[in-house]
């Protein structure tokens, strides 16, 4: 006999950042809440993605902090990693953070129902559940937020060749010798930086010219000369033409120009794809994109009445904060606002050895949109508190509009400029001036102070973009 439907106000189908936040928060206020989820308690950020990686990142900057000890004034042992420590480590993070997440679903009141959710109707799914059995549930509104997979490109040999992605490398099974990557975006790079720190000789390979194009031309060189100085090579205008495992283990990718790359593992991180295929949507009448994301407005609404999607899997910026304001739209949309996803200042950073953070506009994207820029650049090594440290590396640039002095973007590579960052991007919210950072009181000698700095080293230079 088919399952009664169970009808609830909210429906969230996958529980990632959006999701589930927008699901406790209406089950705390007394909604009938159900969110149906396939096993991932918190999502992928908490499981699989942003907090084991940083975990791992945080063993990764520990280890070169041991290393240089002795320009410190301590004499370390002998330093080494062990893997089976590495994990115990990211388990720990990670299982206190699954743990609390399942608390705070439960203690919110929602519905949470383990299982693999397919649509069967309008704002209705079917959940296949563990035990064998099947629930139906319908929503007053349906949230989408399924999120996203590793994709796997079309490369002869690939499936055979028992490549890794960010999630099974993740599982720490060992710490290859030489790691082969795929791939040269953050997960590419943090990756590949990390392995580096724990001894692995890693090769990069990159179909561009330069080290990512997206960002300032002057920070990226600076990033190679990070990853360089880690030990990464990194192998540029390249295409893959096919890889192979041979008996004794060893994967060799060999590229279109006749090189052969020959590893103990390789990682293929060439960005992810949204998780829609298995959905049913049509079921739904939900449209997708050519892409396969789910087809959203800018305020988060679907082609369907009543059914929204958030996230990754909704083509938002593919970051856990941008995910996170998506709930903030939800809920005001959900409620008849008409929040819109349009003109949203969303930061990044990509955890290195050291921070690289980004907001607003590289001096390549304020020129090609016409504006008159002045630039102010500051090497890290300049900023007292970085002497105190010994962490020197590094170069900060901002660019400020040439007549308003309003600061257009600016791109940090140092140590912990993702949380320095921040006061960047609150200063461009406010509508500030560059002059109010530069003038700003700030305590001595923190790494934020370099903002006064930077901000008094403003030159209506050349075109420094690299266009
Ligand atoms: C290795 C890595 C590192 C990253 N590091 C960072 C970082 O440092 N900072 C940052 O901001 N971002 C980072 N990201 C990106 C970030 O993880 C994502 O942008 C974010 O998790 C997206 O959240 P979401 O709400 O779209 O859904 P997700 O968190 O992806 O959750 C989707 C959920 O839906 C569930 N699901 C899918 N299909 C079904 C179904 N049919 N039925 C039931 N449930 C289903 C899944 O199990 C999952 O729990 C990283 C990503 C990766 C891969
Ligand atoms: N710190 C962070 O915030 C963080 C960390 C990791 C991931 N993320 C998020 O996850 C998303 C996905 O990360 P990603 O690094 O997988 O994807 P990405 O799309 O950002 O980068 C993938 C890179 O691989 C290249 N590529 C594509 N196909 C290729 C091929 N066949 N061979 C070689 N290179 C190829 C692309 O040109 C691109 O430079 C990111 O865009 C980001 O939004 C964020």
């Amino acid at each position: 006999m088919a399952p009664v439907t169970e009808d609830v106000d909210l429906l969230v189908v996958g529980g990632g950042k959006a999701g589930k936040t927008l699901a406790m928060d209406r089950a705390r206020g007394g909604a009938r809440v159900a969110m149906a989820e396939r096993g991932m308690i918190g999502g992928s950020c908490i499981n699989v993605a942003c907090i084991p990686t940083k975990a791992l990142v945080a063993s990764a900057r520990a280890r070169r902090a041991l290393d240089r000890g002795r320009e410190l004034g301590l004499v370390v042992g002998d330093v080494r990693t062990d893997v089976d420590l590495l994990r115990a480590h990211r388990s720990d993070v990670v299982d206190a953070m699954v743990a609390l997440n399942h608390k705070q679903f439960l203690d919110s009141g929602m519905d949470l129902v383990i299982g693999q959710a397919r649509f069967v109707a309008e704002r209705t799914v079917e959940v296949r559940t563990a035990d064998g059995g099947g629930r139906v549930l319908r929503g007053a509104d349906t949230v989408i937020d399924t999120g996203t997979r590793p994709r796997l490109p079309d490369i002869p040999g690939l499936d055979r060749a028992g490549a890794l992605t960010s999630e099974s490398l993740l599982r720490l099974e060992r710490i290859p010798d030489r790691l082969t990557v795929l791939g040269d975006g953050p997960i590419g790079l943090e990756f590949a930086d990390m392995f580096a720190a724990f001894g692995s000789r890693v090769t990069v390979v990159s179909r561009h010219s330069r080290l990512l194009p997206q960002e300032d031309a002057e920070i990226a060189a600076a990033v190679g000369d990070l990853l360089s100085g880690h030990g990464v090579t990194v192998l540029f205008e390249r295409r893959v033409a096919r890889v192979g495992r041979d008996a004794g283990g060893e994967v060799t990718v060999v590229l279109e120009d006749g090189l052969e790359i020959t590893g103990d593992d390789l990682l293929v991180a060439v960005g992810r794809v949204p998780v829609t295929e298995e959905l049913d949507l049509e079921r739904a009448g939900v449209a997708v994109t050519a892409a396969g994301f789910v087809d959203v407005d800018e305020h988060l609404a679907t082609t369907a009445q009543h059914t929204w999607a958030a996230g990754d899997v909704a083509g938002s910026p593919q970051f856990t904060h941008a995910a996170l304001d998506d709930y903030r739209i939800l809920k005001e949309n959900l409620a008849g606002g008409s929040r819109s996803t349009r003109d949203r200042l969303i930061p990044r950073t990509t955890f290195l050895g050291l921070d690289l953070a980004h907001v607003g506009l590289t001096e390549e994207q304020a020129r090609r949109l016409g504006h008159r820029v002045k630039i102010a650049r500051l090497p890290v090594a300049a900023i007292p508190r970085a002497r105190t440290t010994g962490e020197t590396q590094g170069l900060w640039k901002a660019v400020v509009d040439a007549e308003t002095h309003r600061i257009l973007g600016a791109t940090l590579l140092g140590p912990e400029t993702g949380e320095t960052l921040t006061t960047v991007q609150t200063a461009m919210l406010a509508g500030l001036p560059c002059t109010a950072l530069r003038d700003m009181v700030i305590s001595h000698p923190t790494m934020t102070e370099g903002l006064n700095m930077l901000f008094a080293n403003l030159t209506e230079d050349q075109d420094t973009s690299g266009r």
